[in-house]
């Protein structure tokens, strides 16, 4: 393949042979050093939030229809680092480390929209489960979510991935919650060594005021022939066919909102003119051993060095670790302790609005939901009151 870096060749071969026999849980294949990255993927929930005063500016609007069109622009400037952050960066998708259960990422944005607080938990690690919680006090906006993945490998060594999970917007002023739904991707470019993602199909978010929005990846970009490209509607539920607003444009680029009716462009977007806000993150030292960067940061090293017997020798060192604590639960008969998230059997929130998207869309089969914990929050072991 034409990105594979010279001397790779040979393991990227075997690479591929390896992933013909996939299991289903990507984090099970061993890939060559350059598709891996040293950061976690439990430090993925941050894409929900780089732009804190695009997330809290539905709490500015007064207008259900227009707050419910600023919950779905933010939703969808989202998608450009969700989805290919590491392209930009990295030069291709990378296979984030795999996080261990109970493996912590806290951060806080620090901008015009005040300070927007970020916790990020590995609730679970078979299978592998991120919940997060983001917030802002003074706007009065908080999401929490979670989620999983669903793998298989086609002949074509195309990765296809169903999320599990969803998120949750809740805007304290209005009392008003929002349930977003989580795209269906697939990866291409393995086979060359250049993977990237393709978000497919549609998602969507449902609002408790009564309005739904639908975000369709599939168009292939057919006028403009760009990828990457999408339509959305939003909509007053069940009446689709009027829709209030339409946007569309590509997620890794630019997009323009027009009114329904008179299809006028009311506003549009550059991700160009939306610089984003830098994550504060403790330094490794003042970093709880439950936190990622502080966990990881010897493979993280050893990965960023090409050191593959290093890689491997502190990976497999933080594996045994975790499946002694596993074997010593399972012997006092008990589980481990989530530090900010409970598993429960349903969420009033979310039962009140996935019906209102009814057969639209597969409701995640897992077993229970996971919720933020404010309880739990507020004496987790780990000295983070002061610092999260
Ligand atoms: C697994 C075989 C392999 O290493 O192939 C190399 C390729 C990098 C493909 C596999 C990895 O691709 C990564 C892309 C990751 C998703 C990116 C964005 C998100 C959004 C976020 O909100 C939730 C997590 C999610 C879905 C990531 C999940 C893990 C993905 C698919 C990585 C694959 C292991």
């Amino acid at each position: 393949g034409s990105s594979v870096p010279p001397g790779s060749k040979g393991s990227w071969a075997s690479f591929l042979k390896s992933i013909t026999s996939f299991s289903g849980d990507l984090s099970s294949l061993t890939a060559p050093p350059f598709i891996l990255s040293g950061v976690s993927l439990v430090e993925y929930s941050s894409y929900w939030a780089e732009h804190p005063s695009l997330f809290v500016a539905p709490a500015k609007e007064k207008d259900p229809a227009k707050r419910a069109l600023a919950v779905l622009t933010w939703f969808i400037s989202t998608l450009k680092q969700q989805y290919s952050s590491r392209n930009e960066h990295l030069g291709s998708e990378k296979k984030p480390l795999n996080p261990f259960l109970g493996e912590l990422f806290l951060g806080r944005w620090q901008d015009e929209a005040g300070t927007t607080q970020l916790v990020s938990e590995q609730v679970c690690h078979h299978p592998p489960v991120t919940a997060y919680c983001i917030w802002n006090g003074e706007h009065g906006v908080r999401l929490q979510g979670y989620n999983g993945q669903k793998a298989s490998i086609s002949k074509a060594l195309t990765i296809h991935i169903k999320q599990i999970g969803h998120a949750l917007l809740h805007i304290d002023e209005f009392n008003e919650d929002y349930l977003i739904t989580l795209p269906s991707l697939h990866i291409e470019g393995v086979y060359g060594g250049a993977p990237y993602v393709e978000l497919n199909k549609s998602s969507f978010i449902q609002s408790s005021s009564g309005y739904t929005a639908k975000i369709d990846y599939s168009g292939k970009g057919w006028l403009s022939g760009k990828k990457n490209s999408f339509t959305a509607t939003l909509y007053h539920e069940g009446r689709e066919k009027d829709p209030l607003y339409t946007i569309d444009g590509q997620w890794t680029g630019s997009f323009s909102t027009k009114e329904g009716k008179s299809k006028n462009v009311i506003a549009s977007y550059d991700p160009a003119k939306h610089p984003l806000t830098k994550l504060v993150v403790a330094s490794i030292e003042e970093q709880d051993e439950m936190e990622s960067r502080r966990a990881w940061q010897k493979v993280a090293h050893a990965i960023s060095k090409g050191d593959m017997d290093t890689t491997s020798a502190e990976k497999s060192r933080i594996e045994n670790e975790q499946r002694a604590l596993r074997v010593k639960e399972k012997e006092d008969g008990r589980e481990w302790n989530r530090f900010f998230f409970t598993r429960a059997k349903s969420d009033p929130v979310l039962d009140a609005l996935a019906p209102k998207l009814g057969e639209i869309i597969e409701s995640d089969k897992t077993d229970g939901v996971w919720l933020w914990d404010a309880e739990k929050a507020k004496n987790s072991k780990p000295p983070f009151k002061n610092r999260s």
